[in-house]
């Protein structure tokens, strides 16, 4: 295939290749322990139909924290900004995604944004459907129309295996629960939760959900609005300021693309107006986010002047 990022690609998959080497696959998840750490896999979409993608840019893995993004989104449409944000900030934290240390000293305990566990646990509590067989299906509808994919689904032996272990993101729940942030059974929020961190994707996926929020929340393909264009700005501007967690404000300098990473090693990268990327690199760094993802990224936006800013 000619394309404008082909042999580019190439170079910088290899280059970031030894980047693995200094990270660790996340393993506090026991399923997600059995990834290969030496994996490196991306994927471009400019909306042309045209995916310029380079490594194993097929395989399957699940969103993790890249959720949060799409149940923000979610969690709008279904409510409004007003029900939104009584229940969660618009901060970044400089501290882990899963702390629970703010939740402690700040008053109203609200969670100070939708981007770390405790966020992502309220934003989900507020998705519409009666069950939660109900709210995932819809959810998993939404992302299956923004990839265009329509084979969308969670893996379920990833959801068991955090739901089994998930008692860090239970405490923030039942934390929550206690100052009145949370209503509701907290298993069961447990249950919908971990299903929607266990929703599968490729990189060709991700850089198709990362094209639709680059362009405003637009299908490439059906021009359908899929989100709303204030909501798309809004978690763009969530995705640039706490999407790495407590390394935000140094990736925005490096590469300034407003993008979500997950532990198991995807990160999603809307370029506003251009493309979509989607990559795959499950060696993390300390903080949890994809070494030789962000380093890939980082390639990317010198190289073709990505950068917002
Ligand atoms: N940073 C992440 O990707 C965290 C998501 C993971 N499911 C958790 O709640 O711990």
């Amino acid at each position: 295939m000619v394309c404008r990022y082909g042999e580019d690609l190439k170079d910088m998959v290899k280059q970031v290749k030894l980047y693995t080497k200094n990270g660790k696959v996340a393993d506090y998840i026991p399923a997600l322990a059995k990834a290969n750490t030496n994996d490196v896999a991306v994927a471009i979409y400019d909306g042309n139909d045209i995916c310029f993608s380079e490594g194993n840019y097929d395989k399957k893995f699940t969103l993790q924290s890249i959720s949060k993004v799409l149940t923000l989104a979610l969690a709008l449409i279904d409510c409004g900004e007003n029900i939104v944000f009584n229940k969660v900030g618009m901060e970044p934290t400089g501290d882990p995604f899963n702390s629970i240390a703010k939740l402690e000293s700040l008053n109203p305990s609200k969670p100070l944004n939708p981007m770390i566990n405790a966020g992502a646990l309220a934003v989900s509590s507020l998705i519409k459907g009666k069950t939660t067989g109900e709210k995932l299906d819809r959810l998993v509808n939404f992302i299956k129309k923004l990839s265009g994919n329509e084979e969308i689904s969670y893996n379920q032996e990833v959801a068991q295996s955090e739901f089994e272990t998930a008692d860090l993101n239970r405490a923030l729940a039942y934390f929550m629960k206690q100052h009145g942030v949370i209503t509701g059974d907290i298993e069961e929020l447990l249950d919908f939760y971990t299903k929607q961190c266990a929703i599968e994707v490729s990189c060709n996926d991700l850089a198709r959900i990362g094209f639709a929020l680059a362009h405003e929340g637009c299908h490439p393909m059906t021009k359908e609005q899929i989100i709303p264009r204030e909501i798309a700005r809004l978690v763009k501007t969530f995705m640039v300021t706490c999407g790495m967690y407590n390394a935000s404000g140094e990736f925005a300098i490096r590469v300034g693309i407003p993008a979500k990473s997950g532990v198991s090693g995807g990160i999603v990268g809307a370029v506003p107006h251009k493309i979509g990327i989607g990559i795959y690199s499950p060696a993390l760094d300390e903080k949890g986010n994809s070494l030789a993802g962000m380093k890939l990224l980082e390639l990317l936006s010198d190289r073709y002047q990505l950068s917002i800013f």
